[in-house]
């Protein structure tokens, strides 16, 4: 495979074919389209371009600061800096030798570089693709197919330790056609999330949204019968807690909701713990957003943080997560929790538009980022970026754990993210009596 060091060398082979093909698909492009991009597009297109490697110069890259992690960042030859952009490093508290950063540009941002440790990075693997990518968590597979009971990633295992075949795994249209009438569902490709302008959720239309049906979507007619093995590359997400519905981009509480398992309920909340939150909003912290009738509600966060939805992402290399806004919650401020795990990212946040420039920041394995407050809930982020060959050397296989081995491999070519919300605020108003 080619590595992001052979295209960057001019004088190398895969350069120059790279360039010539870069040449051609390039030739009839429109600068005036070009010229029309918002600045977070813009963005977007210059970390997401394979020819030639974008320039990670002005990404902020906060991993180079710490020598135990010297050998991870020399990975792929992806390097950011660690003063591209403007960050400050707070106060925080019960945790020793870990450093908490904010960033003027966008109040309510907080990173945590290298969190979670190598072993609890493991753990969350294993409980990502084998404990939690399976019913009654849904996936993104589980409309088109007809998974294996006990999940995708275990009978994928057991396919490769030669315990069973590497079935074919069925499309669902075929079963569904025959029982669901057309009308009551709503057809959607396979790929990528879609990005569907949603209204934004507050105490005020929750009612109504919730009302609102929310028709299951339809099997895709165009998806063919693969094996386990060519499946597990198409994992893309797992719901966590309340159930979100795609069509709508709004939750279905009518399903209920699925307890977040403790293992990660406890990093999070340590996370949100570990934060001063006098240092991310007190005296003196300007452009904080507008938090809404009630007014600030950070002060009780340490107390009160109690996550109940989420997402799990499974990138692929060439994967990318377009700029969105999460705006389904009704809480619009409580601290969102992003663990990184697996391969290294880009990862882009700007303002309330896409018209805001975003902050470019290099998340690697372990690192936790926080968006909380107004400005920061509500603001356009995405992942242009997957940097190939970035797997820390924790995350590879090792002798002393056989079983490691498959998820080793997996992780390769893959960042895994765990992303974890609150939906209400803890002290909901009589409305929003639902828990
Ligand atoms: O992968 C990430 O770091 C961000 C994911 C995200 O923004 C989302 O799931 O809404
Ligand atoms: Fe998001």
């Amino acid at each position: 495979m080619l590595s992001a060091a052979d295209l960057r060398d001019p004088t190398s082979a895969a350069y120059k074919k790279a360039r010539k093909r870069h040449l051609k698909t390039t030739r009839n492009r429109d600068e005036q389209l070009e010229a029309d991009w918002t600045p977070f597009r813009a963005a977007e297109k210059k970390y997401k371009a394979r020819f030639p490697p974008p320039d990670l110069s002005d990404v902020l890259d906060l991993a180079l600061l710490d020598e135990s992690r010297a050998e991870e960042t020399k990975r792929g030859g992806w390097w950011g800096k660690p003063d591209a952009l403007q960050c400050k490093e707070i106060r925080m508290n019960h945790t020793e030798g870990k450093t908490a950063y904010v960033f003027p540009s966008t109040p309510g941002l907080v990173l945590l570089p290298s969190f979670v440790s190598p072993e609890e990075q493991r753990h969350l693997v294993r409980w990502a693709l084998s404990d939690h990518a399976r019913p009654p968590n849904e996936t993104n597979l589980d409309t088109h197919y007809i998974l294996p009971e006990e999940g995708l990633w275990n009978k994928y295992v057991n396919v490769r330790r030669h315990v069973c075949e590497d079935e074919f795994i069925q499309p669902r249209a075929s079963l569904t056609m025959a029982t669901d009438s057309i009308s009551t569902v709503i057809s959607e490709p396979t790929g990528p999330r879609k990005l569907i302008s949603n209204e934004p959720v507050s105490k005020d239309n929750y009612a109504a949204i919730s009302a609102a049906p929310k028709p299951p979507l339809a099997p895709s007619p165009s998806v063919h019968p693969l094996t386990t093995s060519a499946l597990i590359q198409k994992l893309r997400w797992a719901n966590i807690g309340w159930s979100y519905h795609w069509g709508s981009k709004q939750y279905d509480f009518s399903k209920g909701k699925v307890e977040i398992h403790d293992d990660v309920k406890r990093v999070c909340k340590r996370a949100v713990d570990a934060v001063d939150w006098f240092e991310v909003f007190g005296d003196g912290v300007p452009d904080c957003g507008d938090w809404g009738e009630d007014g600030p509600d950070w002060e009780s966060w340490n107390e009160t943080y109690e996550p109940d939805a989420g997402i799990v992402n499974f990138y692929q290399v060439k994967d990318t997560l377009m700029a969105h806004v999460d705006r389904s919650e009704v809480c619009a401020t409580s601290p969102l929790v992003s663990i990184s795990l697996g391969c290294a990212a880009v990862f882009l946040i700007g303002g309330l538009t896409r018209d805001v420039e975003p902050t470019p920041i290099l998340l690697r394995s372990g690192d936790v980022v926080i968006m909380s407050g107004p400005a920061c809930r509500r603001a356009y982020h995405g992942v242009p970026r997957i940097l190939e060959d970035t797997l820390p050397p924790h995350l590879e296989a090792s002798a002393a754990d056989e079983d490691w081995e498959l998820y080793a491999e997996y992780l390769h070519t893959t960042r895994v993210n765990v992303n974890v919300r609150q939906v209400f605020p803890v002290l909901p108003v009589d409305t929003l009596k639902v828990r």
